[in-house]
């Protein structure tokens, strides 16, 4: 499991770790690390053009060290001092290497250094920043994004909230993020998660006095160690079997996917339960699935199961409703999405019950549940998740590029294994066709809906291989991102 953090929480772990160090040992140790990124990036160190866009603090320090590591092994490295302030020893350091520095109010000197660089790193502000970026820090951020040269991030890249993820105005856009000590939360939550792209972790020290985790990211290990198998005496039955009400005359392809993608997914069995058309196209398409034509709206002849998937393609008239007061009403896990929030947004506290839900909104279903504005969601995920399921006491699976699964009392889990081929519809369908047969299967919700997801990115991966994939491709994907569980190389942009 990656761990990640906020500022503060990281501010209070480096006084603790700093205390029982000699001064500038922290910021060596961060710098080292980070010039053997930027060096790793570069064809050959000696020769090449890097260009530092250096803050007032101590970001811009880590920058300036780092840059005469690089001069030292020969490189041409330009400091770009933006700040009122610059880190005295850094700056000495990187004279004395050989590194020359500038002040961006230097007319195109500047904007033809970025411009021509081979590198660029951005040690602007990292987790003492607040606010959007003033000038002239905001303008060398823009400048860098329209450079040719990759950006490597210091810590965070500068305009991202390390806490929260959040962007206000602009941000830089980093090639590589290079972050010390712990990942901050706001590399791994939209939108900052945008911002940051691969994500290097330089070990300084800090893992001792780091507190319990603002969020945490599944890796390949732990899911793998989640992940219900079957054992030699398993049968059906005891493997879990998750219950499907989805779809309706109009909206047929929805129960396709969720039964697609709870039957790729590992439950004992998979029953669905429908009006007359989707059943004729579940039954064509899965025979593996036990179907019950449902003649009015009721679920008491479709049998026992151990969890239900609830809402997509549901519609939302009488019938839905109905099936919706029913499925509620038992005493098992259901997670409820699509036209199934669309339906208990008129009554939120359907979703008290005794027994786990599991909701799998994205940014305008939640909107409807909570009231909160779409856009206001998106720029601040992780705190509507945390807040809705706060107050609707149910499990929140907010999707997005990133996707974020919060429960109350408990650290958040983010998700990043997807690919932007998953935005396509009837993808979301068959996450939560993935997340009820994982309930079904006997997680609890935040394990079965932070591992519905990391599989459903990776599933979506595997299906893309660079090109546009279906819906129906990510379901029958699944199988081979459960058995990559097992290889060595992960296909995340984290470490
Ligand atoms: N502590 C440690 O042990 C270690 C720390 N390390 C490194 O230190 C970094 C934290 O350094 P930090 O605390 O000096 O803050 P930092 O992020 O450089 O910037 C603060 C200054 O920026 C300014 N500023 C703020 N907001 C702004 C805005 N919106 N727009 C424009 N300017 C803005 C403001 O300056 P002012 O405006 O007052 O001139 C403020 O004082 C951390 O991220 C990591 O890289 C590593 O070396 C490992 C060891
Ligand atoms: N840019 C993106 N990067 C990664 N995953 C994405 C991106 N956009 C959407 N997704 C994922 O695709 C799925 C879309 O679900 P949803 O919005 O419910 O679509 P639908 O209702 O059509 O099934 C979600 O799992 C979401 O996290
Ligand atoms: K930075």
């Amino acid at each position: 499991m990656f761990t990640a953090y906020t500022a503060d929480q990281i501010r209070t772990a480096e006084r603790a770790l700093m205390a029982t160090l000699p001064r500038g040992t922290l910021m060596l140790r961060a710098a080292t690390g980070l010039a053997a990124v930027c060096a790793a990036m570069l064809p050959r160190v000696y020769g090449s053009r890097v260009v530092l866009l250096v803050g007032s603090g101590d970001n811009g320090g880590d920058a300036l060290h780092a840059g005469a590591v690089l001069a030292r092994r020969g490189a041409g490295v330009t400091a770009v001092l933006a700040g009122s302030r610059v880190h005295e020893a850094g700056l000495a350091a990187l004279l004395a290497a050989g590194g020359v520095s500038r002040k961006p109010g230097g007319g195109d000197d500047v904007r033809r250094a970025v411009e021509g660089a081979d590198l660029i790193v951005d040690g602007l502000v990292g987790i003492g920043a607040s606010g959007a970026l003033r000038e002239p820090y905001a303008g060398l951020a823009e400048t860098a994004g329209h450079a040719a040269a990759p950006v490597v991030a210091v810590d965070v890249p500068s305009g991202v909230d390390a806490s929260t993820g959040r962007v206000e105005g602009g941000a830089v856009r980093a090639a590589v993020t290079v972050t010390m000590g712990a990942l901050k939360t706001g590399l791994l939550v939209d939108p900052g998660a945008v911002y940051a792209g691969r994500v290097e972790l330089i070990d300084i020290g800090l893992g001792p006095y780091l507190p319990g985790p603002d969020v945490a990211a599944l890796t390949r290990a732990s899911v793998r160690a989640t992940l219900p198998r079957p054992a030699a005496a398993s049968d059906k039955y005891r493997r879990g079997v998750v219950g499907v009400v989805a779809g309706s005359d109009q909206y047929t392809g929805a129960a396709v996917l969720a039964v697609g993608g709870a039957l790729h997914a590992g439950a004992g069995m998979v029953r669905y339960a429908g009006p007359s058309r989707p059943v004729g196209q579940v039954r064509a398409r899965w025979p593996e699935a036990v179907v019950t034509e449902l003649d009015e709206p009721s679920i008491d002849d479709v049998g026992r199961v151990q969890a239900w998937v609830l809402g997509p393609g549901l519609g939302t008239g009488r019938w839905a409703r109905e099936l919706v007061l029913r499925v509620l009403a038992t005493d098992v896990p259901v997670l409820v999405d699509a036209d199934g929030l669309n339906v208990v947004a008129h009554d939120v506290s359907l979703l008290r019950r005794t027994a786990p839900v599991l909701i799998t909104p994205h940014a305008g279903e939640l909107a409807r549940l909570t009231g909160a504005a779409r856009g206001d969601i998106e720029a601040a995920p992780l705190a509507h998740a945390r807040a809705a399921a706060a107050e609707l006491g149910v499990t929140v699976l907010l999707k997005g590029s990133t996707t974020v699964v919060a429960e109350e009392g408990e650290p958040a889990r983010v998700n990043g294994t997807g690919t932007p081929w998953l935005a396509t519809g009837g993808t979301g369908d068959v996450l939560s066709g993935i997340a009820g047969s994982l309930l079904a299967q006997g997680l609890g919700a935040r394990d079965a809906g932070s591992c519905a997801a990391y599989l459903h990115g990776l599933a979506g991966r595997i299906a893309a291989d660079g090109a546009p994939l279906t819906a129906a491709a990510v379901a029958e994907a699944l199988p081979a991102a459960i058995r990559s569980l097992d290889e060595e190389s992960a296909r995340s942009r984290l470490p």
